[in-house]
């Protein structure tokens, strides 16, 4: 089986050209593939395939062999994996992708004539409980569109969760401690897989640097911590906003590199960062 390993700002997967392959049993090959000693070695695994209501499709799974409805960093590099193989004209100047979330639109970037990083329209953010989705006791959920610093307990600690949509499901928590000194390797499973996420969680730890700047590092669902997450970045930008922290521009600091994103409190998120071969 052929396959390409490309990154974006660290967060990595292994990609599959899987138009012309029979069905697999894909979690299950994402689960082997991604093993860091006795297979490639990745954060899951992105296949390649063809669509009739975009240029192309993309699906993408975890670790854990679940199947997420989007992902942020993987869709830069599958555009560029989509230009630099002319499976889509470089001329159009963007790829049109079909997710569990929805089309999106990545405008790749150019180092002459190496992609380098990329610009992707994510969709609107949703905060209804629902659509998170996330069980509430109706008394704080009924009739409510966001769930802002909901707090929970995950062994000694008290967090405030912020719940956002990106087509995948993110609690953001903001916190005083330094992000690199957070027991996240603790607390994320338990905040990952607490009752009250039906499909468990995407879970991002935050500081506060100034009001366009932000640290972050990211326990995923289905992979654990990881370098960066794309679609935590948007959700991260999209709660610091709603929560009065920062404007409609924010750069969020990952262990694995600097996303910027965009959002203007009631359209779409954007997102621009890294696009790279993994070497
Ligand atoms: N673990 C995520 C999918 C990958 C998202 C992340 N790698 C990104 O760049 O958005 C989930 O199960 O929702």
């Amino acid at each position: 089986m052929e396959f390409t390993k490309m990154h974006g700002a660290g967060n990595d997967y292994v990609y599959v050209d899987a138009r012309a392959m029979p069905e697999h049993d894909w979690g299950q090959l994402s689960q082997a593939i991604s093993d860091r000693h006795f297979g490639v070695g990745s954060d899951g695994l992105i296949l390649v395939m063809d669509s009739d209501v975009a240029d192309l499709k993309m699906r993408m799974f975890n670790v854990d062999g679940s199947e997420g409805e989007m992902c942020g960093n993987g869709i830069r590099c599958f555009a560029k994996y989509a230009i630099e193989r002319g499976i889509v004209p470089r001329s159009v100047g963007e790829v049109t992708i079909d997710t569990m979330a929805g089309v999106r639109t990545v405008v790749p970037r150019y180092d002459g004539s190496e992609i380098n990083a990329a610009r992707v329209s994510m969709g609107k953010p949703r905060f209804a409980p629902s659509d998170i989705p996330v069980n509430l006791d109706p008394a704080i959920s009924l009739n409510r569109q966001t769930i802002i610093n909901y707090a929970i307990h995950p062994g000694d600690f008290r967090l405030f969760l912020t719940f956002v949509s990106m087509g995948n499901p993110h609690a953001v928590t903001f916190i005083d401690q330094p992000v690199e000194e957070f027991p996240l390797h603790n607390i994320g499973p338990l905040v990952e897989r607490h009752p009250i996420f039906p499909k468990r969680v995407n879970f991002e730890v935050v500081n506060i640097r100034d009001d366009g700047n932000l640290d972050a590092r990211v326990w995923e669902r289905g992979s654990g911590e990881t370098m960066a997450c794309g679609t935590g970045a948007c959700a991260i930008g999209v709660a610091s906003r709603l929560l009065g922290h920062t404007g409609d521009r924010v750069a969020v600091h990952l262990p694995g590199g600097t996303l910027t994103i965009d959002w203007d409190g009631t359209d779409e998120v954007y997102l621009e960062g890294p696009a790279g071969r993994g070497f």
